[in-house]
């Protein structure tokens, strides 16, 4: 076992992942009894949760959010509805918001997908909370991959998976000239005696006419700490990387392995400078699951007591859709096409090793969206961290697929060990979330593109 001295390792970001479902990821998890001690609906489990982590000293909690159900399973949404597997779902930003005024440090993060708030008012709704929160909001951009999503958003069905990225251009030139554009950094003057609040000629709407989105503007929120809220992005496949590389700063992956994840930071990186920026500018944070405990033997047993409420149908639910298919009509070993598969790619991509694969099995498709969590002691889970560190990943999205419970054990038993290490913050920084994570000030870089709208526009509005 590798117990390193103190303070070796360059530190990584810590987020406590998490979906405001009674079961996300693991079909049952409800009905633990730690389930049903925090039921997802109720204040008191997420003022819990962001306690315990931002007393662990987490970087951030961060929701992830869909619009729709998954795909049917054997014709229905039966399944989805028994086992609470992703389904009921509420809304990411509202709680986000909700534990604003109970945290100090953590960095929330939401997910909004581009078929969601109309650009005006996502740019309105970050900006509101970056302002209550000192510049702690973070936007997790995603383009939908959900049938059922598409149909309750205004279309008659899911676009092509294409035409579903395109969306993010002028989805983000608008919410960018906002940010970035319809205020200038020292428009608000706030002086009483000359009874001048702001100063409108510093104050500018972008006059958007496109394709999809009318915005005149100007922004109606004043600059936030960090203007534009840290950007997230989600995903394996090369058209995410692309956008990842043009504008995420911090990129959300699931790869099976620390390998595969080392091939998709080199990808990265190969990128970004195309898009005028630096190796590094994406930072790269892995999902995984964990199961701990005191001895190995502790944590096996826990594992084991978890294993005996989920539901293994719940994997292949989920994972078909995930892909935009319904499974339930296959034997779990058959093969299957899945060439035309609606839904997400990546998970078939880089991440499985299998890119341009046409046909799998529900059960291969189940194991490619399944992350076995690592069930052991504090210092065997960070020997595990280490390796994906040595991937080049910056920071680890720890799931709560074991429910929240499981975020108090990692806090109290993971994130003491990882300190001792380096690999986990002592104090937290002072200055926004950007600031914390890149150290170069609140305000997004000039070479990232929503730099580009700063000083652009000159219809000011007095
Ligand atoms: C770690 C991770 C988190 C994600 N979170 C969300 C989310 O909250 N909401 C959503 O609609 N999609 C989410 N996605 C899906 C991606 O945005 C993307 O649609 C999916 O990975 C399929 O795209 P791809 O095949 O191009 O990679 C997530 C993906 C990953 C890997």
């Amino acid at each position: 076992m590798v117990t390193t001295g103190a303070a070796s390792r360059p530190r990584m970001i810590f987020n406590a992942f998490t979906q405001i479902t009674p079961s996300h990821h693991y079909e049952g998890l409800w009905r633990t009894p730690w389930g049903q001690a925090s039921p997802i609906d109720s204040m008191q489990t997420w003022l819990d949760v962001a306690k315990t982590i931002e007393a662990a000293k987490f970087d951030g909690l961060f929701i992830a959010d869909g619009l729709g159900l998954m795909a049917p399973f054997g014709g229905s949404h039966r399944a989805h509805a028994e086992g609470a597997n992703n389904f009921p779902n509420g809304d990411a930003l509202i709680v986000a918001a909700a534990l604003a005024g109970v945290t100090e440090h953590i960095s929330l993060g939401f997910t909004s997908s581009l078929i969601q708030a109309h650009p005006f008012e996502l740019a309105r709704l970050a900006s509101t909370l970056d302002q209550l929160t000192g510049g702690r909001v973070a936007w997790n951009i995603v383009p939908s991959g959900l049938e059922n999503s598409f149909r309750n958003m205004n279309f008659d069905q899911m676009p092509t998976y294409e035409e579903r990225y395109a969306r993010a251009d002028e989805y983000l030139k608008v919410v960018f000239s906002l940010w970035e554009g319809s205020w200038e950094m020292d428009a608000v003057v706030r002086d009483a005696a000359r009874g001048i609040y702001a100063d409108a000629s510093k104050i500018y709407r972008i006059n958007h006419r496109g394709p999809l989105y009318s915005v005149q503007g100007p922004h109606l929120s004043a600059p936030s700490p960090q203007r534009v809220p840290f950007l997230y992005t989600a995903g394996m496949s090369p058209r995410s990387l692309r956008l990842a590389a043009q504008h995420a700063e911090a990129l959300l992956i699931m790869t099976r392995t620390p390998e595969d994840a080392a091939q998709l930071v080199a990808q990265l990186d190969a990128l970004l400078p195309e898009y005028g920026r630096r190796p590094g500018d994406v930072k790269v944070i892995q999902l995984l699951r964990f199961v701990v405990g005191s001895t190995e033997a502790e944590a096996k047993r826990r594992h084991e007591e978890i294993l005996e409420y989920v539901n293994p149908r719940g994997h292949v639910v989920e994972s078909g859709g995930i892909l935009g298919m319904d499974l339930g009509y296959y034997d779990l070993d058959e093969e299957i096409d899945i060439s035309h598969a609606p839904g997400a790619k990546g998970i078939f991509g880089a991440a499985s090793g299998a890119e341009g694969r046409t046909t799998a099995t529900p059960r291969q498709i189940a194991a490619a969206t399944d992350i076995p969590p690592t069930v052991g002691t504090p210092e065997q889970i960070a020997d595990v961290i280490e390796r994906w560190q040595d991937a080049g990943v910056s920071g680890i999205n720890v799931a709560d697929a074991m429910f929240h419970r499981y975020f108090t054990d990692f806090a109290e038993q993971v994130m003491p060990e990882l300190r001792r290490r380096g690999m986990a913050q002592r104090e937290y920084a002072p200055g926004t979330f950007r600031d914390k994570v890149f150290g170069e000030g609140p305000h997004l870089p000039d070479r990232h593109p929503a730099a580009a709208y700063r000083g652009a526009f000159t219809d000011s509005i007095g």
